[in-house]
Parts: C-alpha cells; structure tokens; sequence
C-alpha cells in the first residue's frame, strides 16, 4: 500500500491519479508512479509538469486531487519531514552573489537543522564532491554557470539526504559541462547511496545516466520502464551504402540481393513502426557472424561502397516517437512529432 512504503521497500515516490489544475491548464492529470532507489529520470517537454510535480512531491503545492507518497510519507501532511529528508535543486537561479559558496552552503545546512560544526564540515566535505574546493570562498557573483549549478548541488546534499530532486541539472551547461554534471548525478547515487529523481528534455542526457526513466507529456504519464528496456541492444545491423551508375538507388538494390540471400532486412528500425521509412538505412536482422560477411561480400558483389554497418541499439527516442506516432494516428508520414527537444530548439537528442 502507498501510504506504508518506505525507502527499504521497492519505492521511494508513489503518486496515485496526482493531478494539479490551474485556471487555464492541467500541469498534472491523473499521474500515477511507483519509483525505486536508484536514479531516475523524470523526462518532459518545456510545460509537461515536472517543476509542479517536484513542488508537490515537496509539500510545497497542494495537489488539485490524488496521492503522493515520498519516502513513505504523505506529502498533505508531512511536508516539514519530507523537506528533512530530502534534497532540493532549484531549476532557476536561486543564488546570492555576494556571498561565497561556503557562506551559502553553511547557511542552507543550517536551515536543514544541522548543528554549526557538522554545517561546516559537510559543507566542506560536498563542496568537494562538486568540485568547488579550491573556490569555495570566492563570491558566487563570479562564478560560471557550471559553477552555479554545482552550488546548487552542493547545498542540495549538504544535509546528508535520502533523496535529491535536480530540477534541469544541465540548463545552460556547455556538452562538456553537461557530461561533468552527469557524472557527478551518477556519483551521488553510487558514493553515498542517495537515491535522484532528475529532471532534462534531453533524452540522451537521461538514457547514460539514469537506471529508470518516467516520461510525462501535457502532465500525463507516457511511460515508465528501466533504462534498460528502452535500450535493449537489438540483434541488428543497420548498412549504409552508397549509390553507384550501375545502381543508382544502392540501398534497394542491396535490400534485394539480401532478401534473395534469405537475409530478413527492412528500411525500418526495430521499434520504429509506424514512422516513415528512414531512407538511406538498411535493418538487417544478424543471425549472427555470418551476416556480417553476407553484407560486406554482397555489397562489393555489387560494386556499391560501405558507408557504415553497425549493430544497432534501441534507442530511448524511438520509444516516445512510437508512443507519439500511436497517438497521433494517422501517423504523418516523414514528420513524427518532436516534443522532446534539443537544448538549442532543435530537433530529437538521440545521443
Ligand atoms: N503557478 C502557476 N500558475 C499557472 N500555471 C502554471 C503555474 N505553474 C506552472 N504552470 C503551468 O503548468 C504547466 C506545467 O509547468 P511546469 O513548470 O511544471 O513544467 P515543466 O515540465 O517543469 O517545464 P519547464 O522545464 O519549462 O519548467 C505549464 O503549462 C505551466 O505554464
């Protein structure tokens, strides 16, 4: 039952039919989600709802209707504990640049109730993990915005919690100083045993990084699986391959020989149903060593070039065009919707 789950059971945040309505949008319509220690991540579009999610999972906003249970506590009535027991990072920001990072640091432990030696010295000690040691007591106004975030890192973990929500870690961060911060996500989990929810509209930042992904979109729940399952490694090859004079359209004419081969090939990948053929690849099923080579001598039996054969991995993009490309039938051929976008507006992070 919800209300009796603890952090030593399977589940760290429950939410049952969680909706929150304001005067002219749903941010959050009827969501309900089991999440286990470890570390997740909660991806949307810009307006999914995650930002409101967190500040109810936080007792800071009343849900419109439903449950939620973080830690095994009711987010209605144990806000105060809740906020104890859990760390918070801000998406914005949040910081006073005429202090240094230790003044803030010390003070938001001070808040969480820690007494001032044991401020002092888990500030030092998180101001490490982050990597702001050697800054530590330079003013805030002069750091970068990599620095910031892990400012905001650091003062979410400095009251040693069970559990952290990074509301968009990686806003504003460079790809360089996009990975540091992953990596330092990953490490709160693995060195100090802190379970995360993490919140990004990249995909691909969530697929290296997170053991779980819950996907929401208009404040509905999409989807929910192990990062694992949204990658499995498929046995597939996907050929690229030249056109020539003699075959002028390379990929059908190699999509023929492999068929008369008896190999199982398609212009579509594994879990791409339903979306447009992707025009240059070709899926080949790999039934093992042996259809390496039938590609490669096929393709010099008919004089084509290699541009590349790889063994393909199921992308976690794919899995939200397929649920996209289900919703939105009949599905729009070449154009699979794309809510899910880049940092700079572009198009899918499939990294
Ligand atoms: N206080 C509020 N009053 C009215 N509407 C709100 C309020 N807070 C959020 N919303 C709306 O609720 C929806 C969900 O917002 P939310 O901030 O939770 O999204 P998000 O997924 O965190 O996106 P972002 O990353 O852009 O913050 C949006 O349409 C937003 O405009």
């Amino acid at each position: 039952m919800a209300g009796t789950t603890t952090v030593d059971d399977v589940t760290v945040i429950v939410t049952e039919s969680l909706s929150k309505r304001f005067p002219r949008v749903t941010a959050l319509d009827r969501l309900s989600v089991d999440i286990a220690p470890g570390v997740t991540g909660l991806v949307g579009a810009n307006g999914a709802g995650k930002s409101t999610l967190i500040k109810i999972l936080l007792g800071l906003a009343p849900a419109t209707e439903g449950t939620a249970h973080v830690l095994g506590l009711d987010v209605t009535k144990d806000g105060g504990t809740i906020r104890e027991r859990v760390g918070y990072m801000p998406e914005h920001d949040c910081l006073p640049p005429d202090v240094s990072a230790t003044e803030f640091v010390v003070h938001m432990a001070r808040m969480s109730g820690l007494p001032p030696t044991a401020a002092r010295e888990r500030t030092a000690d998180t101001l490490r993990h982050v990597g702001l040691y050697e800054e530590r007591y330079r003013p805030i106004g002069g750091y970068s915005t990599g620095m910031k975030q892990r400012v905001k890192l650091a003062q979410a973990l400095v009251h040693d919690p069970q559990l952290v929500f990074l509301d968009e870690p990686t806003n504003g961060l460079d790809p360089a100083g996009r990975d540091e911060m992953l990596g330092l996500i990953r490490r709160v989990h693995t060195d100090f045993g802190i379970s995360v929810l993490v919140t990004s509209h990249l995909l691909g930042e969530l697929e290296r990084t997170c053991d779980h992904v819950v996907v929401i979109d208009g404040g509905k729940l999409l989807r929910s699986s192990s990062t694992d399952e949204f990658t499995q490694v498929t046995a597939s090859l996907a050929v690229e391959v030249t056109d020539t004079d003699a075959h002028p359209d390379g990929t059908e004419a190699l999509r023929a020989a492999l068929a008369a081969a008896g190999a199982a090939v398609t212009t579509r990948a594994a879990g791409s149903e339903g979306l447009a053929a992707s025009g240059h690849l070709l899926y080949v099923e790999a039934a093992g060593e042996e259809t390496y080579d039938l590609v490669r001598d096929t393709v010099a039996g008919l004089g084509l070039g290699l541009v590349r054969m790889e063994q393909r991995r199921h992308q976690i993009a794919e899995v939200f065009r397929d649920a996209d490309a289900a919703q939105a039938a009949p599905a729009t051929a070449g154009a699979p919707s794309a809510p899910y976008a880049t940092q700079d507006g572009g198009a899918h992070d499939v990294a």
